[in-house]
């Protein structure tokens, strides 16, 4: 693919930081390509790296966090041209002048954290639209007005002169939503925008994301650690695990050919495929935090189909197909042949069949 095809490109990042117990070492060489007018999903338990991932995209960088290398490649275009800039290396001024809400916007998971709790919603949305156009106000009052109906609110009049907490949890995402398109960003970066949400309000508002991505043919990042809202949303996705992308691929092979033992594990616990089960399996033991230096596979430990080898070398990415690459030892050639475990080799053949009859 040409950098016309990849809009945002992250290259081999690395992220640390200081802290009293030694360095923590949050990224370890993460390697992204989001395709333009796609929707990728980083999936991985708390705690695996993906909210440093996004905010380091967006520069919201913490005073003792350190970028030991990489590069995040923004294919800027503009006037037709693409023009590939470095997100690192950008200041701070051009940062915010060029391109945060401008041309990648954020929404978080708590709206609040946006909102400003004191100023109505009309005003604040007003505000977003001015700060990167020079408008006159009767137009961007029309321009709320769209925005509103685009998110999906009905009473515009009465959002307008609300203040975020007399609305719901959702409206308020709207709003978040709203606010953040308001610009036409050409990358949305959604950090688990719909965990804090009761499940039939999530659903409508990823239905929502969906709807505008499609729309506008924007790109969009998608953070969560729920498979579940994985599959409705993304068409690639990385998992991540311990600071590293451990497999990627298609929604497809992700879900129907899974080849590492982590994404195993997180089929396995993911709620909307457990309807075979009774209980959720879980994976056993929780995930470490990466101090000092670390020495072979990280999820060796919570592993059941760890190999001698995992526990000295980190294992590379082996490809599955060309689109699809998995970082376990497992997918070495010499390696034992290791079968996916039955009960979910028995709920994928059942997901196949139900999408088959439609
Ligand atoms: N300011 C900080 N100081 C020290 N360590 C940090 C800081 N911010 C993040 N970390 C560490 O970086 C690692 C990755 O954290 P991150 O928040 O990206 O995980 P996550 O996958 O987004 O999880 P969650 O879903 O809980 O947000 C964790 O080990 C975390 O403790």
């Amino acid at each position: 693919m040409t950098h016309e095809d990849i809009i945002l490109s992250i290259n081999n990042l690395a992220i640390s930081f200081k802290s009293f117990s030694g360095r923590v070492r949050a990224l370890r060489g993460v390697t992204i390509d989001v395709v333009r007018g796609k929707t990728i999903a980083i999936v991985g338990e708390s705690g695996s790296g993906k909210s440093v991932t996004v905010k380091t995209i967006m520069r919201i960088l913490s005073k003792n966090e350190k970028i030991e290398s990489g590069s995040i490649v923004f294919n800027n275009k503009r006037d037709n041209e693409i023009v590939p800039i470095d997100l690192l290396k950008l200041s701070n001024k051009h940062m915010q002048r060029e391109i945060k809400g401008k041309k990648i916007a954020m929404i978080f998971q708590d709206p609040m954290t946006s909102l400003d709790p004191t100023m109505k919603i009309g005003k604040q949305i007003l505000e977003a639209i001015f700060a990167h156009k020079k408008i006159k106000l009767k137009a961007a009052v029309e321009q709320v007005h769209q925005l509103l109906e685009t998110v999906g609110i009905k009473n515009i009049k009465a959002v307008m002169n609300a203040y975020p907490y007399q609305l719901s949890g959702g409206m308020r995402q709207r709003i978040v939503i709203a606010i953040a398109i308001s610009c036409e960003p050409d990358l949305l970066i959604c950090d688990e925008p719909t965990t804090a949400l009761d499940v039939t309000i999530q659903s409508k508002i990823l239905d929502l994301i969906k709807k505008i991505q499609k729309a506008r043919n924007l790109s969009v990042i998608f953070i969560t650690h729920d498979l579940g809202v994985v599959s409705r949303i993304a068409d690639q996705v990385y998992v991540m695990y311990a600071g590293k992308i451990v497999e990627y691929g298609t929604c497809n092979d992700i879900f129907y050919d899974p080849r590492h033992p982590y994404t195993w594990g997180l089929l396995e616990s993911t709620p909307d495929m457990a309807y075979l089960q009774e209980r959720l399996a879980s994976i056993p033991g929780t995930p470490k935090r990466m101090i000092g230096d670390v020495k072979g596979d990280q999820f060796a430990e919570r592993n059941r189909y760890a190999l001698n080898i995992d526990f000295r070398m980190e294992p590379p990415f082996f490809k599955v197909n060309d689109h699809h690459f998995a970082a376990t030892w497992l997918l070495h050639p010499k390696a034992p042949q290791i079968r996916i475990p039955e009960s979910l080799r028995k709920r994928i053949d059942l997901m196949k069949e139900e999408n088959r009859n439609g």
